[in-house]
């Protein structure tokens, strides 16, 4: 008997929102994933300007107040020290967020599983991405949370020169360019990938072809969270 399962947005419970304060509202700017109740990975180029952050966690519709959120306030911003924000090719576009208190985890809010160090996934592995950003080229950001499946795309073949050629180094992931993509909105998201029967994050939402989301051949570009585990673990016991 098959097992058939529906993977509907409702599993992304580790999905965030990240949100800047401009007058006296938060409006959102990028995802992330809760990987430990006071810890959200994000990516670097989200939280590189100095603002007023928030994290909405077990949200769907971030227009309308459902009463699964939590709103948290960020006590500190951990920027990789090898970001470089003019070069967003150069990799190293991950960050970690202290939230001033834990999450509290119940059946909207749950941890992201993160892979081993130096995970690679082969070619077409089943992953999806979840955001709330642009649902097309220069569109809107969605209000609802929404799902694309983007199966990983190996290095050699994003690597190749009519696909994103040396703009993709070793520490990213590729995924999709085929019918989906990310697009603005969607930048520190998850990219969520199914290993040996369970989700793990795979990747941080980096960045699309600057001539447009779903380019062809220019499959969205995801930090590789298997080559940061190191990273993170010393941020986080450093706390
Ligand atoms: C419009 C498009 N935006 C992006 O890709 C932004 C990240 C921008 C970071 C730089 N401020 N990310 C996204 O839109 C994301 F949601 F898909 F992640 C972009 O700028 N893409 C892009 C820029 C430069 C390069 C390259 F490194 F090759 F120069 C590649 C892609």
């Amino acid at each position: 008997v098959g097992v058939f399962f529906f993977v509907g947005v409702f599993v992304w419970l580790f999905k965030i929102s990240l949100q800047y304060k401009s007058g006296s509202s938060f409006y959102h700017t990028c995802g992330g994933t809760l990987i430990r109740k006071g810890w959200v990975m994000t990516a670097a180029h989200c939280v590189d300007s100095s603002r007023t952050w928030r994290v909405v966690l077990g949200d769907h519709n971030i227009n309308v107040h459902e009463g699964s959120e939590q709103y948290m306030s960020v006590s500190r911003v951990h920027i990789h020290p090898n970001w470089n924000s003019n070069s967003v090719a150069g990799g190293w576009d991950i960050a970690l967020l202290r939230l001033t208190s834990d999450a509290v985890l119940n059946n909207n809010v749950q941890l992201g599983s993160l892979p081993p160090t130096g995970q690679i996934l082969p070619n077409r592995n089943p992953c999806y991405i979840t955001g709330w950003g642009r649902t097309k080229t220069g569109g809107q950001i969605s209000a609802e949370l929404k799902q694309a499946t983007l199966p990983s795309v190996d290095h050699r073949t994003c690597t190749s020169s009519s696909w994103w050629g040396s703009t993709v180094k070793e520490s990213m992931v590729c995924a999709g360019g085929a019918s989906e993509s990310g697009c603005q909105g969607d930048s520190g998201g998850p990219l969520n990938c199914s290993v040996g029967g369970r989700w793990v994050v795979h990747g941080v939402t980096s960045f699309v072809s600057s001539a447009g989301c779903n380019a062809i051949r220019k499959p969205t570009v995801f930090t590789r969270v298997s080559s940061y585990i190191g990273w993170m673990n010393g941020v986080s016991i450093g706390r």
